[in-house]
């Protein structure tokens, strides 16, 4: 396997509470890997120290052997590692268009000076970056409300726009935090699709927490099922399913 995001013997603990435990796992590139496990495993606290908004106790984490460990979010954004937010309140007051317009880093646009010194510069930048996101709109079928403010967007297009907003960069990894909490089942399967198109049309590798389980099972392969900061197990989601000792410590009938 080549791994894109490789955490090594990543430990961390809140107070006396140890979250994350001396933990280990891959992500293939290319693959769209799932983190499962019960609540309170360390799924989140693990997310937030890959994308560098939690500093760990201990341990490394490489992202295309690169040591990555002590980056900062913004870094890591320009290496292309991105975590999915939900749209932001400030957000909400833009249209779906505009959100995705404001994603990319140094815009010539945004600072005054250059304005000034090169404006055709900026407005060929503008309908560059305005061509890209009517793209990008098109590509996760939004067009029909890109002139909508993100506030009034429904929950699974708000998603939508978040996975869209990802696309607007040159993105590599995406680190989905349970994207289909709240969302209709016509937009699940317009995500699922879209997460499936960017990952076999773009290349993104995709690492996915999430509670709900056939989306897991639709998109996810490997599943690493994560149980007191450890890793539990790591298989297809058949293996999951069939490992008497995953679903009856941790999922009773959810499986
Ligand atoms: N900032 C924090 N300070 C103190 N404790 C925390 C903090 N963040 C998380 N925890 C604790 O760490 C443990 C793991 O939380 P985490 O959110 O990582 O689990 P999770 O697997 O994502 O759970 P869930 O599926 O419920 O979202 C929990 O017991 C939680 O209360």
């Amino acid at each position: 396997m080549n791994p894109i995001i490789e955490v090594k013997n990543v430990s961390k603990a809140f107070g006396g509470l140890q979250v994350i435990n001396n933990c280990s796992i891959e992500v293939a590139k290319g693959s769209i890997t799932g983190m499962i496990g019960p609540n309170g495993a360390g799924k989140s606290t693990l997310f937030n120290i890959i994308a560098g908004t939690l500093p760990e106790d201990s341990g490394q984490i490489l992202m295309d052997g690169e040591d990555i460990t002590h980056d900062t979010p913004d870094q890591l954004f320009h290496k292309g590692l991105l975590r999915t937010f939900q749209i932001a309140h400030e957000f909400s007051h833009m249209t779906a268009l505009e959100n995705l317009m404001m994603v990319p880093p140094d815009q010539e646009g945004e600072n005054l000076f250059s304005t000034w010194l090169k404006p055709s510069l900026v407005r060929e930048q503008d309908a560059e970056v305005r061509r890209k996101a009517l793209e990008v709109l098109d590509f996760i079928n939004l067009s029909h409300v890109k002139n909508e403010l993100a506030g009034n967007l429904s929950g699974g297009q708000k998603k939508l726009l978040e996975l869209g907003r990802t696309m607007m960069t040159d993105a590599r990894v995406v680190l989905l935090d349970e994207v289909a909490a709240g969302v209709n089942r016509t937009l699940l399967g317009d995500l699922v699709s879209n997460i499936e198109r960017l990952n076999r049309e773009l290349g993104y590798t995709f690492l996915v927490i999430e509670h709900d389980m056939d989306m897991i099972a639709r998109l996810c392969d490997p599943v690493i099922v994560l149980a007191q900061g450890q890793v539990m197990m790591q298989g297809t989601i058949e293996q999951v399913r069939n490992n008497p000792e995953v679903v009856e410590a941790y999922f009773g009938n959810a499986l």
